[in-house]
């Protein structure tokens, strides 16, 4: 079966450069996919191009299809305010706005239109217990988020994401600025979310692709050369280069 997530024949160009070369992937339900390869393959581009946040590259233009529940993303009548709604993204570096941690949450089901106080509240309650930063929180809602470790930051990017109920999570480096108990946290979290989404994570180690996606895309220089359950792609890959990358021969 077609899942409801995937790209067909996707190429994205900065001006004549093509730096994502027709690749087709699919992003199935409750299930994590890393993309892999080496520094400047493509593995961001195409990341942010799943979620339209290449629309803010001026010289940025993209050839085939992305498709979430049988709808072309870049058709023109989409709504992309409503679509990053269903595809939340979390950057590398942890980006909370200069607000509160409550107001960091409830800013986007605001901007959707929820107004109800109590409903606010049980969102920001419940989308931080989803992150796993509640029980650390919930005693200074009203402190700036700036306050938390780097650690803590993130996973509020992670609850912020969460707080408009996306069904896809896309996560770029979103651990390699964290201290070792910070990068276990998020990756806990990441297995414990995936039961919900479908997430899709650049990641550099390969530790972490191991222990915590269901399938792994290898890139190398804009195309796909391998994609497959990471298993298998990490104790028997099909391409020579993806062995070498994983063993850390090469990259
Ligand atoms: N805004 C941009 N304008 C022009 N070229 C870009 C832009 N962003 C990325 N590129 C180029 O596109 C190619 C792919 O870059 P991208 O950042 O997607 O790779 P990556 O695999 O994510 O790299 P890294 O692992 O180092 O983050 C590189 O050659 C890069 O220089």
């Amino acid at each position: 079966m077609e899942s409801t997530f995937r790209t067909e024949n996707l190429s994205v160009f900065y001006g004549k450069y093509e730096a994502v070369k027709n690749i087709s992937l699919d992003f199935p339900d409750q299930s994590v996919t890393a993309l892999i390869g080496p520094s400047g393959c493509g593995k961001s581009t195409f990341l942010r191009s799943l979620n339209r946040m290449n629309d803010e590259i001026s010289q940025a233009t993209i050839k085939g299809k992305i498709w979430i529940e049988g709808q072309d993303i870049n058709a023109p009548d989409t709504d992309v305010i409503k679509l990053r709604q269903k595809i939340g993204m979390v950057w590398q570096k942890p980006n909370p706005f200069y607000k509160s941690i409550y107001e960091n949450i409830a800013f986007g089901p605001k901007y959707h239109g929820i107004k109800n106080k109590s409903m606010l509240d049980e969102i920001v309650e419940s989308s931080l217990r989803k992150a796993a930063l509640w029980d650390e929180v919930k005693d200074r809602l009203k402190q700036s988020a700036l306050s938390l470790s780097g650690g803590q930051q993130q996973r509020l990017c992670i609850a912020r994401a969460l707080s408009v109920n996306p069904g896809i999570l896309l996560l770029d480096e979103p651990a390699s600025a964290l201290d070792p108990v910070s990068t276990s946290k998020v990756e806990e979290l990441i297995i414990e979310l995936k039961r919900e989404l479908s997430i899709v994570i650049v990641t550099h180690n390969m530790q972490q692709a191991a222990r915590i996606s269901d399938y792994t895309a290898y890139f190398y220089l804009g195309t796909l050369m391998e994609h497959g359950d990471t298993e298998l792609i990490f104790t028997n890959p099909v391409n020579a280069t993806t062995q070498e990358y994983i063993s850390g021969r090469f990259g």
